[in-house]
């Protein structure tokens, strides 16, 4: 289907150079100014040259006008650290069991290593930015989930865009990891795709992109042909409870639901295994994965 269209693009001549080139165009004019919201986590981080492609793009965002914004997770890497000092990882519903001794690795990891890892990234390849927790200036406070038993699990209680407008304003890129404090100073494990929800709500972006590490929403998730390449919100509320959508899939579909009730123009769901998968939905006409809208009349 349109991966392995996109994945088989045949640059053979001057003319299909230009003319890829050219595509782009009216999606720079569209989306100079505006406000993306990438989120980048799982799988779909643990490739280093699928790293440096993802990086690459989000600098070539900023060069072009678009305001990226990076949320990131790195639940591969915490369990990998988790497995060295040898705390068991273990999960309910997706969501990380984080005890003291986790929630402590938790942070060290995102917000120490995986989060100046990519920053350093983004600057040796020509951007300027900035990392981040949600305990940077309160931009994000939690509260405790109040799931049973899985410990300092939070949920997003407060978004406050002032610091990430004032860096994006000055041309920097935000890059900011899923830890934040509540009002005590206790510091919370968020979900990433949630954080970046919640930030692209309060920013009224006009993207919200989840890279994973499938094609998108798909009606069979071990057969890519059964891809969705476009649903609205009731659609994709349908497919939740219908089953369809199942484990890790569940978080991504309904913090795309509640970004675009809030105001996000639309949420992607699409495959970081890719490379370049942020500019081939940005930038050219067909787009890739999944793409869910507010509804079906604002599809664009
Ligand atoms: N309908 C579906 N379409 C695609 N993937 C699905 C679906 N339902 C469940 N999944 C699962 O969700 C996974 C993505 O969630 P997750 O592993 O949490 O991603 P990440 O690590 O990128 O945050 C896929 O690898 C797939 O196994
Ligand atoms: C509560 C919870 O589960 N938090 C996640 C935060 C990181 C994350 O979301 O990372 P990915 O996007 O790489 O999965 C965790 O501890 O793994």
């Amino acid at each position: 289907m349109i991966n392995e269209e996109k994945a088989n693009i045949n640059i053979d001549s001057d003319a299909e150079r230009v003319r890829i080139l050219s595509e782009a165009l009216p999606y720079i004019q569209q989306f100079a100014g505006r406000t993306v919201v990438v989120k980048y986590g799982g799988a779909a981080m643990k490739d280093s040259n699928l790293k440096d492609t993802v990086i690459r793009d989000i600098v070539f965002l900023a060069c072009v006008g678009v305001r990226p914004i990076v949320v990131h997770g790195g639940g591969p890497e915490i369990n990998s650290w988790l497995n060295k000092l040898g705390i068991e990882a273990q999960f309910k519903n997706g969501l990380r069991v984080t005890d003291a001794a986790t929630m402590d690795v938790v942070e060290m990891v995102l917000v120490g290593r995986v989060n100046k890892e990519l920053v350093a990234l983004i600057n040796h390849a020509g951007g300027q930015a900035v990392g981040l927790c949600g305990k940077d200036a309160n931009l994000i406070t939690a509260r405790n989930l109040g799931a049973e038993d899985i410990g300092f699990v939070g949920e997003v209680a407060t978004v406050d865009a002032r610091l990430i407008n004032s860096l994006v304003n000055s041309g920097y890129i935000p890059v900011i990891s899923s830890v934040a404090a509540d009002e005590t100073g206790q510091a919370y494990n968020i979900n990433a795709d949630t954080v970046a929800g919640e930030i692209a709500a309060a920013l009224s972006a006009e993207k919200l992109i989840l890279l994973t590490d499938t094609s998108g929403i798909l009606e069979n998730y071990k057969d890519p042909s059964t891809l969705y390449n476009k649903l609205d919100i009731q659609q994709a509320r349908e497919l939740i409870s219908r089953g369809i959508v199942s484990g890790g899939m569940i978080p991504k579909v309904g913090c795309c639901v509640r970004s675009l009730a809030q105001g996000v123009k639309a949420a992607h769901i699409i495959d970081g295994r890719l490379p370049h998968s942020l500019l081939l939905e940005i930038f050219t006409d067909k787009g890739i994965g999944s793409m869910i809208v507010a509804s079906e009349f604002t599809r664009q």
